[in-house]
């Protein structure tokens, strides 16, 4: 039996995601499952609840994913820890090439063994991003939660040729070439904002 039912994850992810395609209910109940089993053993999320971990984590990565451009193609999610949002991300709109950037070991060792459970097609920088050739370019970079937003920033903006897409507690200063739109309030809760910058 799984932790919870995949109509429970539907009822939580409700506020961010109302109508879920219901393709992505059997994959979003597997990363839960896989995520419960490794958290067990190997510190990769504080949040230990599963009910939590479906509406902060997957709701919040699914709601993001749903602000996305239309014609984003492609996608590089900078300091994917357990694989958010750009996990959910590749759940959502599997016809976006999502890259899941992570430096620390255990948790792209991780996001890898998610992909592969879930079929995924994403792919894994198991580095640092400023390791990549520096001419790998993504329509679209997520920042979640990341320690540093003012170094991320610096490192994230060269890599977006079009939008940056921030789930953040305060808004940052903005990058030069990226005009941010208004900040937009995240369900079901008052301490993170949604933040989308569109190159000049
Ligand atoms: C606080 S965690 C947040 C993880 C995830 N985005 C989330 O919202 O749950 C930040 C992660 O970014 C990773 N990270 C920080 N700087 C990075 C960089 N330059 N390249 C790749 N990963 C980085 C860290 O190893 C860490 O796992």
């Amino acid at each position: 039996m799984p932790t919870l039912s995949e109509a429970r994850i539907a009822t939580i992810l409700a506020p961010f995601l109302p109508s879920p395609p219901p393709d992505i209910l059997p994959k979003l109940s597997a990363y839960l499952e896989l995520l419960l089993k490794w958290n067990a053993r190997t510190n990769l999320t504080a949040i230990r609840d599963p009910e939590e971990i479906v509406r902060r984590h997957f709701g919040e990565s699914l709601f993001a994913g749903l602000h996305l451009a239309s014609e984003a193609n492609t996608l590089l999610d900078f300091g994917s820890g357990a694989g958010f949002p750009g996990l959910p991300i590749a759940i959502l709109r599997p016809e976006i090439a999502v890259t899941l950037a992570e430096s620390q070991n255990k948790k792209s060792t991780f996001i890898q063994e998610a992909v592969r459970t879930l079929g995924l097609k994403a792919e894994i920088w198991a580095a640092r991003v400023e390791t990549m050739p520096q001419t790998i370019q993504f329509h679209t970079v997520t920042l979640r939660a990341v320690d540093n937003m003012v170094a991320a920033l610096s490192a994230a903006a060269p890599r977006a040729s079009n939008d940056l897409l921030l789930l953040t507690g305060l808004p940052p200063i903005p990058p030069t070439g990226f005009t941010f739109q208004k900040p937009i309030p995240i369900p079901t809760t008052q301490s993170s904002i949604l933040l989308r910058g569109t190159r000049d």
